[in-house]
């Protein structure tokens, strides 16, 4: 990854509506040729932090830079270099998918071609349908075109594959591999954690308008208490004490004669060096890994816990 200026850079970003902050000082960069991704809660401040940096709006306090350019300051050059597909973006109900394409080609020095563009989007047999026509997925992947039409530099997507249906899904999340293999920088928000797992090089997991962790989706994952969990039972009956004890081990349970037990990759080799000393036989072992579904839980929930605590030792 190289290291010069990130190209995009956020830093102590503030917004708020009718006196609701929704975003609370929100920093992160986003380095040339990365996929970054944005994953939170519902509400929890996501598209209004992308949406800052598209230019779209003006944030109440701190800094977005692009390539160096302030995205509202500088709104036509950021334009030139950016291009969005935010939520719920409507077109003319009358536009022709064609005529869109055209229209949005004409905007930029450089466009793209866009017949391969809307080729590989699948949009070829709807180039004469009226945007109004279009089912949801399709309004969806237009949307995904526009972003790119203008050959941008960075790409923001919001909520790219809501709506796609399975393939479609898997067609775009390549698609946004051949965006990225061709030097675009991608800022993607999703609530698909097997998306963000997919794409995502790093992931700014955002809650209640703050950075609640960033990192690589293998590092969110491994900060999970709970990131591979092992279950069994012993050929004989083994206290579940002796296994809690074992530094290695995050929890265990027991229900009948099963043992499950979390912990992190090199907890399977202490439990099962404590299972050969016993010499006891691990029957129906089971090893499966956390996903960041797991990490993504254990990250909004520890914050939820943490402010009940605190709300409660205030009471
Ligand atoms: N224009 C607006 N005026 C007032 N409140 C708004 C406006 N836009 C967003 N909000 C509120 O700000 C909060 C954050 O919204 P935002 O859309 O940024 O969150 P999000 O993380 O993208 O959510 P989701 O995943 O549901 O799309 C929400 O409570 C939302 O209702």
């Amino acid at each position: 990854m190289p290291q010069n200026t990130p190209l995009i850079e956020v830093t102590g970003l503030r917004k708020s509506y009718s006196g609701r902050t929704v975003v609370d000082g929100v920093s992160f960069s986003v380095e040339e040729g990365e996929i970054f991704g944005i994953l939170g809660p519902n509400g929890a401040g996501k598209t209004t932090t992308v949406e800052c940096v598209s230019g779209l709006r003006v944030p109440d306090s701190g800094t977005v830079r692009v390539a160096g350019l302030d995205p509202v300051a500088d709104h036509e050059q950021t334009s030139r270099l950016l291009g969005a597909q935010l939520q719920e973006s409507e077109l003319q109900p009358k536009i022709l998918v064609r005529e869109a394409l055209e229209l949005y080609a004409s905007f930029y020095p450089n466009p793209a071609d866009w017949r391969p563009l809307a080729e590989r989007l699948g949009l070829n047999d709807k180039l004469t349908t009226r945007f109004a026509k279009l089912s949801g997925g399709q309004k969806q992947r237009l949307s995904i075109a526009l972003a790119l039409i203008g050959n941008p530099r960075v790409v923001v997507l919001d909520e790219l594959t809501t709506g796609l249906d399975p393939r479609a899904r898997r067609a775009t999340w390549k698609l946004i591999e051949d965006v990225r293999r061709q030097g675009v920088t991608v800022l993607l928000v999703t609530h698909f954690m097997e998306e963000a797992q997919r794409l995502c090089d790093r992931i700014a997991v955002i809650d209640k308008g703050r950075v609640a962790a960033l990192d690589s989706p293998s590092g969110l994952i491994g900060r999970s208490a709970g990131s591979t969990v092992i279950s069994f039972t012993p050929s004989r009956p083994l206290d579940p004490a002796d296994l809690a004890a074992l530094p290695e081990v995050a929890t265990v349970e027991h229900r009948g004669e099963q043992l499950t037990i979390t912990g992190t990759d090199v907890t399977v080799n202490a439990v099962v060096t404590l299972l050969a000393q016993h010499r006891i036989t691990a029957h129906q072992l089971r090893v499966t890994d956390a996903t960041l579904d797991d990490a993504f839980l254990d990250l909004t929930e520890e914050r939820e816990s943490t402010a009940t605590d605190t709300a409660g030792k205030a009471a």
